[in-house]
């Protein structure tokens, strides 16, 4: 078999190194960055993470963990970013695969060759030299909140505001915005996280959304929230799980109007979970102002869709990210618009040997997802599992498309949604399927 390459050693880059190595599959991993870990190592060299100082994971440790390397006993429930990379650092060496990482070596091309191979093309940022090799497969694991989308298009009088307008992404720390008024942007798990803190240094923090959301505790009734959603309830049907959350929201933290927010038109499942224990109380002591999105900048005001102005010296976009492949041409696979077709998420019907790990924005972690995805491409890469038809594919992306499109709120975010059960289901069902087919010699390709 064809050497294997893999982009990126973040959390999905090195669950695949891991399965590859395990199943003696012989890759090679490129990493941008000096170290491992990509989203969830602070300050990485590689300019790719959105980490800032006090960033903790909203998912519990035993569902962010690897399913072969628990994380640490003594590892706390939510671990912070600083634990979770040490976290990775072990993996890692616990599997010995740190010198199959090139660090410091960019892809900057992939191009589809002749006879299914692939041309990749890396630049390695210490000699600016760049090398050529040809492979089998390519495994795509350069992450996907890395590339801020900032509104498009940009606020009515962005250019001419006085203040800095920044983007999630760049944030750090709140010690830049002390004592200014600060705007944040957006209702997501970034936008919260910043918002009760700069409302702690700021003069006033304003947080602005164009539609509600439901405030989901890290914490019910004492137990991590993703142990009672990612359980017994997470098998039941959709709308039980629906009203069971509702029902559970309802009776721990009341009506989120009563704390001025918004209430959602939309149901709790029906957009990508927003988890802060924090925003409620900020909101109940008074130091965060809730704002519709703005309508448009004048110099140093923000007017918003009420009409009512602020004064203000700094906005925070927090408005998400843009899937981007920097090294694939548009036509090999475009992602404009955060719209990919992957069959189950990974295969890239019409091109064989392109395959994509931890491209999900799971209810629950990425993690565990990456690492059974890989299973998968391992098993197809080995030819246990064959793929049907690029017709078949096809017809299951669009019915993961429609299944979107009836559940969640129509928005640029949640175009890779998987609930982890469910999809950890899938990825065994299909599995199974491509087994069979390679026992009926039925293979797709
Ligand atoms: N502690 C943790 O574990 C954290 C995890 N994360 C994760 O990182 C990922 C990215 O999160 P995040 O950075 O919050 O981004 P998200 O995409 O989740 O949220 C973006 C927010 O910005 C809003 N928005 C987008 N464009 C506009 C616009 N033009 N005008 C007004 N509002 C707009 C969206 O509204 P709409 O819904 O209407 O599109 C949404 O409220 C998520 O998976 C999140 O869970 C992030 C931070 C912390």
């Amino acid at each position: 078999m064809d050497r294997v390459c893999v982009i990126g050693a973040g959390s999905s880059g090195i669950a695949a190194c891991q399965v590859l190595a395990a199943r003696g599959i012989a890759y090679d991993c490129y990493e941008t960055g000096s170290e491992v870990g990509g989203n969830w190592r602070y300050l990485n060299d590689n300019g790719m993470s959105s980490a800032y100082r006090s960033l903790h994971i909203n998912t519990s440790r035993q569902i962010m963990e690897y399913a072969s390397f628990p994380m640490p006993e003594d590892c706390p429930v939510y671990p912070s970013h600083f634990h979770i990379a040490r976290y990775f650092d072990s993996f890692v060496d616990h599997f010995g695969l740190r010198p199959s990482i090139a660090f410091r070596t960019e892809v900057v091309r992939v191009d589809p060759l002749p006879g299914g191979r692939w041309g990749v093309t890396a630049r390695h940022l210490d000699s600016d030299e760049t090398s050529e090799r040809v492979y089998g497969a390519v495994l795509v694991a350069n992450g996907h909140h890395w590339k801020p989308r900032w509104p498009r298009p940009a606020l009515p009088g962005a250019e001419d505001f006085t203040g800095t307008q920044t983007h999630s992404h760049d944030y750090r720390t709140p010690e830049p915005f002390a004592d200014k008024r600060v705007l944040v942007l957006g209702i997501g798990n970034s936008a919260c996280d910043i918002a009760v803190e700069t409302s702690r240094v700021s003069r006033r923090t304003v947080l602005a959304m164009r539609r509600g959301a439901h405030i989901l505790p890290k914490y019910l009734f004492g137990v991590p929230t993703d142990h009672l959603t990612g359980s017994w309830l997470a098998r039941a049907p959709l709308s039980v799980q629906e009203q069971g959350l509702r029902l559970l929201l309802r009776l721990s933290r009341g009506r989120l109007e009563d704390y001025g927010l918004p209430a959602p038109r939309h149901r709790v499942l029906g957009a990508h979970p927003t988890i802060s224990d924090d925003l409620l109380s900020r909101l109940g002591h008074g130091d965060l102002t809730v704002k519709p999105a703005p309508a448009r900048l004048e110099r140093d005001r923000v007017v918003f869709e009420d009409g009512s102005t602020e004064e203000i010296d700094a906005i925070v976009y927090c408005t998400g990210y843009d899937i981007a492949f920097p090294f694939l041409e548009d036509e090999v696979i475009d992602p404009s618009d955060n719209d990919i077709d992957l069959y189950h998420r990974v295969v890239a019907p019409d091109r064989p040997g392109l395959y994509f790990i931890g491209l999900v924005q799971p209810l629950g972690a990425i993690m565990p997802l990456a690492e059974a995805q890989s299973h998968w491409v391992a098993d197809l890469l080995q030819g246990r599992c064959a793929l049907p038809v690029p017709e078949r594919m096809r017809q299951e992306t669009r019915a993961y498309r429609a299944g979107l499109a009836r559940r969640y709120v129509a928005s640029r975010r949640h175009t890779i949604q998987v609930d982890a059960g469910a999809y950890l289901r899938e990825l065994r069902t299909e599995r199974r399927k491509g087994a069979a087919r390679v026992r009926r010699g039925a293979t797709g390709r």
